[in-house]
């Protein structure tokens, strides 16, 4: 298992180690122990999520503003375009994202801590997303920032229009955003 963090110090690139032979392969997605070891980072997940999505439909950008979700995000079918963004007003990196590929092929997973917004854009034909959150579901304090915000200026890898949820249509731009301490 590899870490790597990111341009944003906080966000974790994890590759897990990969056993291939003549069936295929095996990998352990998440080992509690050496994941701790590995990032020193001391998490309990309590929710395991998966969606389902087709290529151009972009999710996001999510978050809790109140009983916020640190998430450990990978791919299984496809590939997305996975961004977190740093709504931690005390960062230096506030206002900040990072992008980068989550595919079946690369396995490659993002650790995100609690203080960002995250959201991803499929790529692939479809994507299946599993993630794990260390907090509950609280649709009560979700808030959605614009994915495309001219001042977070993402470089989604997008061809045409994306396809939205009604309440990612509307999402809230950075500078109005209920933000992080
Ligand atoms: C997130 C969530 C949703 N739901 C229900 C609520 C709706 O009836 C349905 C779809 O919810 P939503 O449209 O919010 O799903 P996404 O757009 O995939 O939301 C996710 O998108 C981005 C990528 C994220 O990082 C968040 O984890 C999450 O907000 O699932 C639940 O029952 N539990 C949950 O934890």
């Amino acid at each position: 298992m590899r870490v790597t963090p990111t341009e944003i110090p906080d966000l974790l690139v994890i590759e897990p180690q990969v056993f291939g032979d003549e069936r295929g392969y095996f990998y352990e997605s998440y080992n509690e122990k050496a994941w701790r070891e590995k990032t020193g980072i001391i998490e309990h997940f309590v929710q395991d999520n998966h969606s389902r999505s087709a290529k151009n439909i972009l999710r996001g950008l999510h978050y809790q503003i109140q009983q916020p979700q640190g998430k450990l995000v990978r791919v299984v079918v496809g590939e997305v375009f996975d961004v977190a963004v740093d709504l931690r007003k005390s960062s230096p990196t506030f206002g900040q994202w990072v992008g980068t590929n989550l595919s079946a092929e690369n396995k490659r997973q993002l650790w995100i801590p609690v203080g960002f917004a995250h959201g991803f854009l499929v790529l692939s034909e479809y994507a299946e997303f599993l993630y794990k959150t260390t907090n509950y579901y609280a649709p009560q304090h979700e808030r959605t920032l614009l994915w495309n915000d001219p001042d977070l200026a993402i470089a989604w890898p997008i061809q045409s229009e994306p396809i939205l949820s009604a309440k990612d249509k509307v999402g809230t731009r950075l500078q109005d955003a209920e933000v992080y301490i």
